[in-house]
């Protein structure tokens, strides 16, 4: 299949050499060719330049792009998206009062989508999560991160991760695994919560190795749930096992998660609505990136993550949906761009990197995802005809896609 793209109004992220990850002051440059083209070929993104030199083609499909705005597809680092049954009930308890941990500490909350998840069948898993993931698609996303975490027995986490692996085969969208066995204590272990931690190191974290069902490990370190010592323990044990951490870190409290993460390598450190200078200071010099997830903020109505302040320390950042159904029944991109852009002060410059080659980073995908260059995989948003690509986070409640293409296939 081959696509040739031509007339594009403005054709963002072109990079030919990119770096991995951009920083601080890096994340303000969007580079970009005005009145392009672009030539997709076998899913690959073959050459691209300006509609003054365009090379000859033969026996593509054209898209003529007058007035649109082409961009690489989302990466979209972190999310929940294979869960059961939704959680409307908590959110109407919240609006009338309730904070999100009064209902987790009454058994709701991770705990009631556990109980929902340990009670579907792997196929209507499957059939639930699916119809989720084409929705993202739609929305402009070509690459996510999935974790488990609402299964909470060894059997359900497996059933999770398994509904996962089997999403990958038959979807083109790029989807990296997470084990989130530590994401809250199980009521059976209410009280014995080492108990709970042995079972994910003895017999989790083997089964999840030996099935090679992630690549990263996840801990929701957090008061409540599970503490730094808990962290260390956890992501040493699965250093054994090569998975890599990504963690929940700083959502309600900053307990000293980030510097952990950052002493076990760890690929990012997501959540941060609560960030200390120390927090800062680990994070300066090391591979780690932060990952803001405004949506969670704007659903549950706490801080969003100091975004600016973390790019103006110099800092690497990553914008992700968290699309979950307790703190964000969302998987909407285009929202967190435009609301990192409206509520966390980032520019859109700054916004569509974060979302882009930085999410890219944050899920190990830089290879191959998150900006137009010669040999990447050909994930590409193409706008409705817009004025510019500010315009995108400034018409926040507007679906502004057109097509999306994944992997060189038009999905939409
Ligand atoms: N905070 C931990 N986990 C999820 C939400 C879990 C839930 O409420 O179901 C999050 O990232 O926000
Ligand atoms: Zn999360």
């Amino acid at each position: 299949m081959k696509l040739l793209l031509t007339n594009i109004k403005e054709l963002l992220q072109v990079r030919d050499n990119p770096s991995e990850v951009l920083r601080g002051k890096d994340m303000s440059q969007l580079p970009s060719i005005k009145n392009a083209w672009l030539y997709i070929k076998n899913g690959a993104i073959v050459d691209y330049g300006s509609m003054e030199h365009k090379p000859t083609y033969e026996g593509f499909k054209n898209i003529d792009c007058t007035g649109r705005v082409v961009l690489p597809s989302w990466c979209d680092s972190h999310t929940h998206l294979v869960y059961a049954g939704n959680r409307e009930q908590e959110f109407v308890d919240r609006i009338k009062g309730l904070s999100y941990q009064e209902i987790a500490a009454k058994g709701g909350g991770i705990l009631n989508s556990a109980k929902k998840l340990q009670e579907t069948s792997e196929n209507e898993l499957y059939l639930q999560s699916e119809k989720r993931l084409k929705e993202v698609m739609k929305l402009g996303t070509g690459a996510i991160e999935i974790k488990s975490g609402y299964g909470l027995t060894t059997e359900a986490e497996l059933k999770m991760l398994r509904v996962a692996k089997k999403l990958k085969e038959h979807y083109p969208i790029a989807i990296k695994t997470t084990f989130l066995g530590a994401h809250a204590i199980p009521n059976e272990f209410k009280n014995h919560k080492k108990g709970y931690l042995d079972l994910i190191c003895k017999e989790m974290l083997p089964k999840v190795a030996k099935e090679q069902l992630a690549e990263y490990i996840d801990i929701f370190c957090e008061e409540g749930y599970f503490s730094v010592e808990d962290t260390n323990r956890l992501l040493s044990e699965a250093a054994n096992y090569n998975l890599i951490p990504k963690i929940h870190v700083n959502q309600f409290n900053a307990i000293g998660g980030v510097s952990a993460g950052v002493q076990h390598n760890a690929l990012s450190v997501d959540h941060l609505e609560v960030v200390t200078k120390e927090d800062i200071t680990a994070l300066k010099g090391s591979n780690t990136i932060p990952v803001a997830l405004p949506s969670c903020s704007y659903f549950l109505s706490i801080p969003y993550t100091p975004g600016r302040e973390l790019i103006d320390a110099g800092l690497p950042l990553a914008l992700a949906t968290d699309y979950n159904p307790g703190s964000t029944p969302s998987g909407n991109m285009n929202f967190v761009v435009a609301t990192a852009c409206i509520k966390m002060k980032l520019t859109p410059e700054e916004a569509i990197n974060a979302a882009t080659i930085n999410g890219a980073y944050a899920m190990g995908l830089s290879k191959t995802h998150g900006s137009i260059t010669k040999g990447k995989q050909a994930n590409v948003i193409i706008t409705k005809k817009i004025p510019s690509y500010s315009y995108l986070p400034y018409a926040f409640g507007s679906n502004l896609i057109y097509k999306v293409i994944i992997n060189g296939k038009e999905i939409r």
